[in-house]
């Protein structure tokens, strides 16, 4: 039986999968790559092999993290019955200022990560569940932790720290940046196609249900919008983005609110659902054209834009912008709403590129190169889980 290697990427509205056959000296092969995306609210199952079977359907009762995984592990069972999986890869959001690569999990790393539990509510926990689903179905399987924050450990302190006592820092109050293996993938993505590219000063736009974007320089993260919590820089699907630590206090001392309250709106109650008041997925506020839902679309791409500027002064400069993540890769409309109010910093977009959907989104005499880039956190994690096989 051919070794195959798994990857797993728990998400806050999606579980993502890839199993990869491992050929020529472990390079491992795309075999089937999919999704179950919506998670709490119209659940599907979307999976394609390679060699060109697919799954489509709707998962009614799959409502959280933990029932999509074992979705995940039935279907495994039914369509790949006969594989042999030698090592399963996990996303894990967040590594803390412990990890800055890849880790075999054992119980040891297992009790390290739940302490960062409270860091990253809506995404550790369910890592960890993948990693305890994953050991229950491949007992003795090497299983590998791979991490968002990884990529930022190379942020200078300015973009590290807070402006709070120095204890702050030192107890790990920092300023971690997430989507560490979309962007560890984006780079070297253009490594490999842009070498120019890569040598230069790139902002990546990472915009999916979380959203978040990095200061690229040499292939090193510089800066990131996301902070200490996921919670930080561009709105999101359900949560705020940048927030004035004064209306946490506000929350607290004059509407009375428990700090769970406080968790509950900030993470699951705001970001552009908060503002439309309808939806949280970028699709249905495409679609809705209704003025809160329009208002919404303006305040997420006026925060990117703001974001590409203040990223470009961390870079001094800026030679490309990479759009990835689900709105970055499919959203035209959004690509040139941010565009569009660039050109100040020489971004000149070709709307008819934009609209077609390919690499290159930039006219021809733009001084900056824009990009739409896939991303594939499962490859990055698929490789990592395979440097841990003897
Ligand atoms: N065709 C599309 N047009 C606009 N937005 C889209 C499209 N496809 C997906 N999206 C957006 O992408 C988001 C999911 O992005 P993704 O990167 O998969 O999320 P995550 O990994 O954070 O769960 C959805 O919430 C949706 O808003
Ligand atoms: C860190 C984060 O926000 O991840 P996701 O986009 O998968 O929710
Ligand atoms: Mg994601």
């Amino acid at each position: 039986m051919a070794d195959h290697v798994l990857a797993l990427n728990a998400g806050s509205s999606s579980l993502k999968f890839a199993l990869y056959e491992l050929v020529d000296d472990n390079r491992p092969s795309m075999r089937w790559r999919g999704q179950i995306e919506r998670l709490g609210d119209a659940p599907r199952l979307l999976a394609q092999s390679a060699g060109g079977r697919s799954v489509d359907r709707p998962l009614s009762s799959t409502k959280s993290h933990d029932e999509a995984i074992h979705a995940f592990l039935e279907m495994a069972r039914e369509y790949l019955p006969d594989i042999h999986v030698c090592a399963i890869g996990h996303r894990v959001v967040h590594g803390g200022t412990v990890y800055s690569e890849p880790v075999r999990v054992d119980d040891t790393v297992i009790n390290i990560l739940e302490g960062f539990i409270p860091f990253a509510p809506l995404h550790q926990p369910y890592s960890l569940a993948g990693i305890r689903a994953a050991s229950a179905a491949f007992p003795g399987t090497t299983q590998v932790a791979c991490f968002d924050t990884a990529f930022h450990r190379t942020h200078p302190w300015v973009n590290d720290t807070f402006a709070l006592p120095k204890s702050y820092y030192d107890k790990g109050v920092r300023r971690y940046g997430f989507h560490g293996l979309s962007y560890d993938y984006i780079s070297n993505k253009l490594k490999e196609t842009a070498p120019g590219l890569y040598d230069g000063r790139v902002v990546i736009a990472h915009l999916g249900n979380g959203a978040s974007m990095c200061a690229v320089s040499g292939g090193r993260a510089v800066a990131s919008t996301m902070g200490f919590s996921a919670l930080d820089g561009l709105p999101m699907g359900t949560r705020c983005g940048q927030l004035d630590p004064g209306v946490v206090l506000y929350m607290l001392q004059q509407d009375g609110m428990t700090a769970e309250e406080i968790a509950e709106m900030l993470y699951r109650k705001s970001g552009l659902l908060g503002l439309s008041g309808i939806s949280s997925d970028m699709r249905t506020l495409l679609a809705a054209d209704t003025p809160e839902a329009r208002k919404a679309i303006d305040y997420y791409v006026f925060r990117i834009r703001r974001e590409l500027g203040a990223l470009s002064a961390a870079l001094e400069g800026i030679d490309a912008l990479v759009f990835t993540g689900g709105v970055g890769e499919n959203a035209a409309q959004i690509r040139q709403m941010v565009c569009d109010g660039m050109r100040w910093i020489g971004i000149e977009m070709d709307h008819a590129r934009n609209a077609d959907g390919g690499t290159v989104l930039s006219t021809d005499f733009s001084r900056v190169r824009i990009l739409t880039i896939p991303t594939n956190e499962e490859m990055v994690i698929a490789r990592a889980a395979v440097n841990f096989l003897e």
